[in-house]
């Protein structure tokens, strides 16, 4: 629509030229002048425009992300009554968008006055000129009406023109947007190796020499931790904040680069999966546990590979079963975005429930109980003990009492695993860091 427009008007400008140069061929002359500071406004705008809409782009996306992180964080807004704050920083917000909103317009402004006034200039030309010659008696005076019509017509087509230029110019801020995260380099998904159907079957994990690092160029998280996981095992993993325990499961899900070592699950070297078939045989539990907009049977089951009696099975063993039950649409009843409607708790044992029904051979928890109270914290030890008796499972411990009853203990140091024994032996040793954080336990947290 816009390209047939553009078309129509070009040719429209073409041609009024054409009628002025053969009413009076001196109005070329005159005009060549006139397009040439044409040309130089338009790439001056042009330039300006497309950097004003830039910083106006910049500063309107922190006021949409302020406002809608307000909205979420009402309630705790609310109780630390600091309403005026946060209206205060996006006011400070908005006036910084506004600034450059109100500089994008008085660009426009300026092009306005200078195109009026190059818009008046061709018609005095084209008036001049074919007035001149009507004088002269070379020109009937029809014709310099036509002339002057036409050139009125130039001025709204070159007006017309420029603007769209400036447009197109300033539109493709979004392409380059889209195009810069485009080449963004993205996860290797592809693998070469696909692992046997009933992969992984035991859940034996082998960690040998793993070194990680965030992204190339910054220093490693991970300085050669080697350990094998038994089978079925339940293993905690301790030791100081940025000692590395998130690191050492986010190698298992391949998230940062491991970059020296291997990992096998199973005999299989996970650098060799493609990423869909190892992250879809691994079940974790997040400290923030996500629950997606939908129904409950949805969230437990969003492939829809499951039947009803397993979905109650998998809400009975997470004792979820009586709140579900007693909720009006049972397994259809509605979750809020986040998982709003539910208690963080709560949220945890739907995750408990969604990874048990992916019968994965591998449970990750991450601090999974960190902001649970401590009765909810031993529900979900229990169900882990109980229900997961066949899996491995691998706990970050907020408390050391989550761990206390575990196989084995992994101790972690900046990096490096400095003790691998059965929590007993560790408690033993009064040198040993399990021991020492466990004689702070008073605070019912590890490494805070
Ligand atoms: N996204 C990241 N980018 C770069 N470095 C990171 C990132 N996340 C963590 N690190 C670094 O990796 C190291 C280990 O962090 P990690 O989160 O694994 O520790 P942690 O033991 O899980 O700590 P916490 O108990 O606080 O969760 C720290 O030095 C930290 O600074």
């Amino acid at each position: 629509m816009s390209l047939n427009f553009f078309l129509r008007v070009s040719v429209a400008c073409l041609a009024a030229v054409i009628v002025n140069t053969v009413v009076a061929w001196y109005f070329i002359i005159a005009i060549i002048p006139i397009f040439i500071l044409y040309l130089y406004i338009m790439r001056f705008f042009v330039a300006t425009s497309r950097e004003l809409q830039r910083l106006e782009s910049i500063s309107r996306s922190p006021v949409f992300a302020h406002f809608s992180e307000s909205l979420g964080g009402l309630t705790t807004i609310r109780a630390f009554n600091v309403q005026e704050t946060f209206a205060k920083n996006i006011l400070a917000k908005i006036e910084k968008n506004n600034v450059a909103y109100l500089y994008l317009q008085t660009s426009n402004r300026w092009l306005g006055t200078r195109l009026d006034f190059i818009g008046s200039l061709i018609v005095l030309i084209a008036g001049v000129v074919s007035l001149g010659s009507a004088y002269a008696g070379e020109l009937a005076p029809s014709l310099v009406g036509l002339s002057i019509t036409y050139a009125l017509s130039i001025s709204n087509s070159l007006n017309w023109v420029i603007r769209q230029a400036a447009d197109v110019e300033m539109q493709m801020n979004a392409i380059e947007r889209t195009s810069h995260y485009t080449s963004i380099d993205s996860e290797p998904y592809e693998g070469n190796k696909e692992p046997s159907e009933s992969w992984p079957d035991k859940g034996l994990i082998t960690l040998d020499n793993v070194h990680a690092r965030y992204a190339k160029g910054l220093d490693p998280v991970l300085h050669g931790v080697t350990v094998t996981l038994e089978p079925t095992q339940k293993i905690g993993i301790c030791g100081r904040t940025g000692s590395g325990k998130s690191s050492l499961t986010l190698c298992l899900f391949r998230v940062i680069d491991m970059f020296k070592g291997k990992i096998s699950i199973d005999g299989e070297d996970i650098s060799k999966l493609s990423l869909t078939t190892l992250r879809k045989h691994l079940s974790i539990i997040p400290q923030d546990p996500v629950l997606f907009n939908g129904s409950i049977r949805f969230n437990l089951d969003p492939f829809v590979e499951q039947d009803d009696d397993d979905l109650w099975r998998s809400l009975e063993i997470s004792q979820l079963k009586e709140v579900v039950s007693e909720l009006e649409f049972g397994l259809d009843s509605p979750v809020t975005e986040g998982g709003e409607n539910f208690s963080v708790g709560q949220r945890q044992l739907f995750c408990l429930a969604r990874a048990f029904l992916r019968k994965s051979k591998i449970l990750i928890m991450d601090e999974a109980t960190a902001s649970i109270d401590i009765e909810t914290d031993d529900i979900v030890q229990s169900i882990v003990r109980t229900a997961f008796k066949d899996r491995t499972v691998i706990t970050i411990a907020h408390r050391v009492s989550t761990i206390l009853d575990s196989d084995k203990i992994i101790t972690l140091d900046n990096g490096r695993m400095v003790e691998f024994d059965d929590p007993e032996s560790l408690l033993e040793q009064e040198d040993s860091i399990f021991a020492s954080l466990d004689n702070r336990s008073n605070s019912y947290q590890i490494g805070k």
